[in-house]
């Protein structure tokens, strides 16, 4: 199997990690910015208070002047934020201008739960190409797109130009799959199986982990079980 002659890097959890000097997690909410300046443009808003913006964005307004100073606005004192300059600020630094190639691999019920999602277009991303091992699975069709066999996987990263990958394979395969796709071009990866992934150094992966979400959801309701036996608020 291809392996890359780099050295690897395994993927850091989102809190850690940065990309061009904006964390990961400004960099997650700012399509939700984004979100609530095109519904303030399309109802003739032309300026918008930080504390507007935050609170329709559900974020304390301390948080979102630090957001988007990131991006070098820090609006007008007493004014507020020019609502289309922010748009086209915000657009250029999540890529909204351009529409990404996704390919997704591993089609059981995860991936093809996903290749159903049509929020994927709404926000920039066309999933371009469907992959997996099944002989049940391949040549059938989601949204009109065949999946491919996954010996054809490099055949079908070159041919689709897909440099963002998702990962819905079981856990065994995934860093097999994962060589395949960077050896094939694929720089961004997004991880759902259980195992955590050594990539090349300039290769992006991002984790999801929905038990660790519920885990973190479990802990505060133990939290305000805890504070409500003390009888706090
Ligand atoms: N991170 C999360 O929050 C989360 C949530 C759900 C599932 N998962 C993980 O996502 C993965 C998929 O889950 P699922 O429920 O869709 O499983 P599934 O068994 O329904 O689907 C797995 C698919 O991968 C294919 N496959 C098997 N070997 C492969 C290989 N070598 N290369 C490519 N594809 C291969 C199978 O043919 C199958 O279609 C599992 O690893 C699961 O643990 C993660």
């Amino acid at each position: 199997m291809p392996t890359t002659p780099h050295p690897k890097s395994a993927d850091r959890p989102a809190s850690e990690s940065m990309s061009a000097g904006i964390p990961d997690a400004t960099i997650a909410r700012l399509p939700v910015y984004l979100r609530v300046l095109t519904a303030l443009a399309e109802s003739g808003v032309a300026t918008v208070s930080s504390g507007a913006l935050a609170k329709a964005a559900g974020v304390n307004s301390a948080q979102l002047r630090k957001d988007l100073s990131y991006l070098g606005s820090y609006g007008t004192r007493g004014v507020g934020y020019d609502v289309d300059y922010l748009r086209i600020q915000i657009g250029r630094e999540v890529g909204s201008a351009h529409e990404w190639p996704v390919l997704i691999v591993g089609i059981g019920n995860l991936g093809t739960a996903l290749a159903n999602y049509s929020g994927f277009y709404s926000r920039g991303f066309r999933v371009v190409g469907l992959v997996d091992p099944s002989p049940q699975l391949i040549g059938r069709e989601i949204h009109g797109l065949a999946i491919s066999d996954l010996a054809d996987l490099e055949q079908v990263v070159r041919g689709t130009g897909a440099v963002i990958a998702v990962i819905a394979t079981p856990a065994e395969a995934a860093q097999e799959i994962a060589d395949r796709l960077v050896a094939a071009g694929v720089t961004s990866i997004l991880n759902f199986a259980a195992t955590v992934l050594a990539v090349p150094e300039g290769v992006t992966v991002r984790k999801v982990d929905l038990g660790q979400e519920l885990h973190i959801l479990a802990y505060h309701e133990q939290r305000k079980a805890e504070l409500a036996g003390k009888g706090e608020p």
